[in-house]
């Protein structure tokens, strides 16, 4: 699943920050091919942000029917269910990724690792170490200091086995009080009894979020 249903308010294009070129290309267009030509996956799905599905139907169409385009819901986690209802009656053991379109340059290594950790595990996360103090802020004050080897940054894909994420899912949906930045967080949240596996990630998965990570884009494109 590529959740590509956002539209990029943060770095403020004015349109979809999925659509922006970035060497030349759309930034959608590098984690469509590295899923497209992945050996280790069967279905791609591509869930793109409501208005805009055309444009990533023409990013698919190289890949001829391999890649699915869905439209997006209004969140994050809207997406993530849209995703879900594409996948349709699909085993609960199959093994499904998620990765945000906005981390673009993906390569097959990290989706390799998180299909291998999940011969073992439910739920995969990709992180890398944090290199900042990172506190807990409230009320202006400092309200704790966790040491930093306990601490990791998320990136993407998240890994799962699609009946634990079914499964968490439905509980989170009769929490009226469930909001979710990731889909990691729903299982450790409403399935706290499933270990997710950490995998090591990669710097050049850089999520695209304000007008100077484009700046770090070009780069990382002309690297590839
Ligand atoms: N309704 C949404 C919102 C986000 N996403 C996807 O989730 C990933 C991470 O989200 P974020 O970086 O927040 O993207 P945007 O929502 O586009 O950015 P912003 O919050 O600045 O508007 C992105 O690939 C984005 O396209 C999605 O599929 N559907
Ligand atoms: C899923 C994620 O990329 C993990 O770090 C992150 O939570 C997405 O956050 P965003 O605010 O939707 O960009």
């Amino acid at each position: 699943m590529i959740l590509a249903g956002g539209l990029g308010l943060r770095v403020g294009a004015g349109r979809p920050k999925q659509l922006i070129e970035v060497g030349g290309r759309p930034l959608l267009a590098y984690p469509v091919e590295t899923f497209a030509t992945a050996a280790g996956l069967d279905r791609v799905i591509v869930v793109m942000a409501s208005g805009h599905v055309a444009a990533a139907e023409k990013l698919a169409a190289p890949y001829g029917g391999r890649v699915e385009v869905v439209e997006g819901g209004e969140t994050r986690t809207a997406s993530t269910l849209k995703a879900m209802e594409a996948m349709g009656d699909e085993p609960g053991d199959t093994r499904v990724l998620f990765h945000d379109a906005a981390r673009a340059f993906v390569g097959h290594d990290v989706l390799d690792r998180c299909l291998a950790a999940l011969e073992t595990h439910e739920s995969v996360a990709v992180a890398l170490p944090v290199t900042d103090t990172v506190v807990a802020v409230s009320g202006g004050l400092v309200r704790d200091m966790p040491p930093r080897p306990s601490l990791a940054r998320f990136q993407t894909p998240q890994g799962f086995r699609l009946g634990t994420l079914r499964a968490a899912y439905e509980l989170a949906l009769r929490d009226p009080e469930f909001v979710a930045t990731d889909d990691c967080g729903v299982v450790h949240r409403y399935l706290p009894d499933v270990p997710i596996r950490v995998v090591e990630g990669d710097e050049r998965l850089l999520k695209v979020t304000t007008p100077l990570d484009l700046v770090v884009a070009e780069h990382l494109a002309a690297g590839r």
